[in-house]
């Protein structure tokens, strides 16, 4: 058996970033930044009112209080998106909205609510008096202040986020140059595999796995493009694997790679030269990869055992890193320490990963498995409860209950 270290950078070998793609920016959301990108335009583009209220020059109202206010005649409404070239008239006000264009002349804004005028819809009025005004420059964002055109607003690496498309718009984008998101394709195996909803006759279950690792693989930033299934005829496969891989840069199968008379995945795959090893978890222990070729393609492919739990953890530690190093990021699993809030029995000589429910106790973050016979690699239907996993080391064969536990947030 190797450690799943080892295992993991075997897995990693000769995986890089996709190749860039230039893309709109919604569509952009969660992958990784491919080149430095200077801005475009200023934020803000123009000196703009921070409020609405009145532009003035902060001359024409110094040393306004309530008991000394001041009355300016009001000269026009700006309003935000108003166009052309406006001066204020010294003496004078303009009625200024929020995000509106500071006019020629003006410096200060005073806010609606300290004038006579009464917040909201209103018509212009003659004149305004000011009872209170802030300092010389109050109310009013600078050109550029946030950045200038040319300042590198956004760099190489990073994870295209909500607040990043909406810089990236903001300084003049509408698209940005990112590493092509992974499109996966999805294989399940096994004679006894149905579609979900339909009855089972004898021996059969739902094909769950499938739809857990599209399911991951969406959530973990990849595009799903083919999800089939096979039953355990070589032929069979080889025809999916085909089909799988004529658009993917990443195939994914479950089952078949264990020790078993019809273990169709093993089988094909050595043929094919793929690896299969043991890999000292519980679950997920027997693992594959290699590279299936077809029509001049060659695409990276996963074999996972078929145990919907060994499916979770192996994916979790094996899959989600190969998507990010394609997807032009580096990962790695972070472990905070808990407390067993129970015990249980662990794998023998395997590191495991017991999938466990967490939650905040006065004695610290306490993790209980999600079911009584914790991480036993069938139960399905209880994965849903876990918050994270709880690796104990493969000399522990019992986790004693309050003892130091390290734990991985999902
Ligand atoms: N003699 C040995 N037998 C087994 C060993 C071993 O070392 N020696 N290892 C066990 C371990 S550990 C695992 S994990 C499994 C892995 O088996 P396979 O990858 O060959 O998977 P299958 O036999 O095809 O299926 C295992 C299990 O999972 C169910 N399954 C499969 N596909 C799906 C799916 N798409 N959706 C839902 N459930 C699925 C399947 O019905 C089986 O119950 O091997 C052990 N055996
Ligand atoms: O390694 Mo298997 O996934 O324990 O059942």
């Amino acid at each position: 058996m190797i450690p799943v270290e080892d295992y993991l950078a075997k897995i990693l070998e000769g995986v890089s970033p996709l190749p860039t793609v230039q893309t709109p920016l919604l569509d952009a959301l969660g992958t990784v930044v491919a080149k430095d990108l200077e801005a475009q335009l200023a934020v803000p583009p123009f000196t703009n009112s921070a409020m609405d209220g009145f532009a003035v020059r902060f001359k024409d109202v110094r040393g306004t209080n309530p008991d000394h206010p001041t009355q300016l005649p009001v000269q026009e409404d700006l309003a935000a998106g108003v166009g052309g070239e406006h001066a204020l008239k010294p003496g004078n006000a303009a009625r200024i909205m929020t995000g509106a264009p500071l006019p020629a002349g003006a410096d200060t804004v005073v806010k609606v609510e300290d004038t006579n005028i009464a917040p909201g819809p209103t018509d212009l009025p003659g004149t305004v008096t000011f009872y209170q005004v802030g300092n010389e420059g109050a109310n009013v964002r600078a050109k550029g202040e946030d950045v200038n055109v040319g300042d590198m607003v956004i760099h190489a690496g990073e994870e295209v986020t909500p607040a990043l498309i909406s810089a990236a718009a903001s300084v003049g984008y509408n698209e940005l140059p990112v590493h092509a998101r992974p499109r996966v394709a999805v294989i399940s195996t096994g004679e006894e595999l149905v579609a979900p909803g339909r009855e089972l006759s004898g021996g059969q279950i739902p094909d769950s796995n499938s739809l857990l690792i599209a399911a991951l693989a969406q959530t973990w930033g990849a595009e799903v493009v083919f999800r089939g299934r096979s039953g355990d005829s070589p032929e069979a496969l080889a025809q999916v694997y085909d089909q799988a891989a004529e658009q993917a840069d990443l195939i994914i199968t479950s089952g078949g790679v264990s020790a078993g008379a019809f273990d169709v995945v093993k089988a094909l795959g050595v043929e094919h030269g793929f690896e299969f090893t043991k890999v000292c978890m519980q679950p997920g222990k027997p693992q594959g990869h290699g590279h299936w070729e077809t029509g001049g393609r060659r695409v990276k492919a996963i074999n996972l055992p078929g145990n919907p739990v060994s499916v979770f953890v192996s994916f979790t530690l094996f899959v989600r890193p190969v998507l990010a190093a394609m997807a032009g990021r580096s990962e790695q699993l972070a472990t905070t320490h808990a407390i067993a809030a129970t015990g249980w029995k662990s794998a023998r000589n395997r590191r495991q990963y017991a999938p466990v429910v967490a939650r905040q106790t006065d004695r610290g973050l306490e993790i209980t498995p999600t079911h009584v016979l914790a991480g036993k690699s069938h139960m399905v239907a209880t994965l849903p409860r876990a918050t994270g996993l709880a690796l104990i080391p493969a000399e522990t064969s019992f986790v004693d209950e309050g003892s130091s536990v390290a734990y991985i947030q999902l």
